[in-house]
């Protein structure tokens, strides 16, 4: 999984290494170490604050010291190395940008011991530039149900053939073996057979499932299945909805009369971490229609790149829940941003 980001990241580690070995900054001696702080210590010889860090003057004291000091122009090309690998990963422009710019900030004229290697540096800054991103907004979805109001209402959208139907049925079992009680509603109610498709999960589930038939509205499905929930005091609603592009005008506004009729607790996004950019794309047209609390990735298992996950995040503002990993009812990981980036930068 992610292996070729995580190829790619770690090609950056080396090439700051790299970098900084054709240009070595070796540590001096204490002896010399003396000698050179008394010469370049002299009180006219500070740099004015506003200087840059990374002065010739700056660079010396900061040999003596045992330091390194990063400029821009030793991050020149590494950092253009890992926009182009960032780029190549699925992670979009803006998001490389501003994971590069993060970087930049973070290590030029930074002072650093040579205690550890410059690459080992390099890669702290990145895993906190992704975890930055990966970590702003979270919600953990298991806390969310057990803590709010029952019923909760969880609607899922995203296109076709995803994963979705898939991905509810993943949910419906994690649930049920928390002792939580979970109904399903039919609300795919435009694609022939999607109804039956759900039905079986849901038998083989044991979970109850609440539909109409195929052409009804939506709305109305999961209006019943809410209905349903209360009276039997279920605690989640786990709403299907058709599949749709972002680009069909009457189902986007079909999916924000379900959001204005239902008032949905949580509306979960799902798309395929191997879409790439187009899962990324998809994401934020769907948020925009109507806001979403997260996304789940499904097909992570698959060759995938693994830049959707740290996109998707940035362009909605909202956190990726879960990952699907796999066709199996257990094949659902909750997302650990942690998790994702150490594997990322595991070598
Ligand atoms: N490898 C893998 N396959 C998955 C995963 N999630 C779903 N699938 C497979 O993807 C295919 C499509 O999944 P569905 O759940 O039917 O897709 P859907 O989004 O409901 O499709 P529509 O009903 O057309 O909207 C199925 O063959 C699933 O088994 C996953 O995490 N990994």
């Amino acid at each position: 999984m992610f292996d070729r980001l995580r190829e790619k990241l770690g090609d950056f580690r080396k090439s700051i290494d790299e970098k900084l070995k054709a240009s070595p900054q070796e540590p001096v001696q204490e002896k010399a170490e003396a000698k050179v702080e008394e010469k370049i210590e002299a009180p006219k010889a500070e740099a004015p604050a506003e200087a840059p860090r990374s002065g010739i003057l700056d660079r010396a004291k900061a040999i003596t010291r045992g330091e390194v000091i990063l400029s821009e122009k030793d991050l020149e090309g590494p950092l253009w190395e890992l926009e182009m690998a960032l780029l190549e990963s699925d992670v979009a422009l803006p998001v490389a940008e501003s994971i590069i710019d993060r970087i930049r900030k973070d290590l030029s004229g930074q002072h650093k011991k040579f205690l550890r290697s410059t690459g080992d540096i390099a890669e702290d800054a990145l895993r906190d530039a992704i975890l930055t991103i990966l970590s702003a907004h979270t919600l953990d979805f298991d806390d969310y149900v057990k803590g709010h109001d029952k019923p909760v209402i969880v609607v899922f959208t995203g296109v076709n053939g995803t994963g979705k139907t898939t991905t509810i049925a993943k949910l419906a079992e994690r649930l049920k073996e928390s002792n939580v009680g979970v109904v399903i509603a039919a609300g795919d109610t435009f694609r022939a057979g999607a109804i039956e498709q759900l039905q079986k999960h849901a038998d083989r589930l044991g979970v109850k499932m609440i539909k109409h038939d195929q052409g009804s509205d939506p709305a109305a499905v999961i209006y019943d299945a809410v209905a349903y929930a209360k009276s039997n005091k279920k605690d989640v609603v786990l709403a299907d909805t058709a599949g749709r592009l972002h680009t069909n005008v009457n189902l986007m506004e079909q999916l924000k009369k379900i959001s204005r009729i239902i008032r949905p607790d949580l509306v979960i996004f799902v798309d395929e971490a191997i879409a790439g950019n187009d899962a990324v794309e998809r994401a934020k047209l769907f948020n925009d229609a109507v806001p979403i609390s997260g996304s789940i990735l499904t097909k992570a298992d698959a060759d995938s790149k693994g830049g959707a996950a740290i996109s998707i995040a940035h362009i909605t503002g909202k956190p990726i829940l879960f990952l699907g990993v796999g066709q199996e009812y257990k094949d659902l990981r909750k997302f650990d941003p942690d998790w994702f980036v150490e594997r990322l930068l595991e070598r």
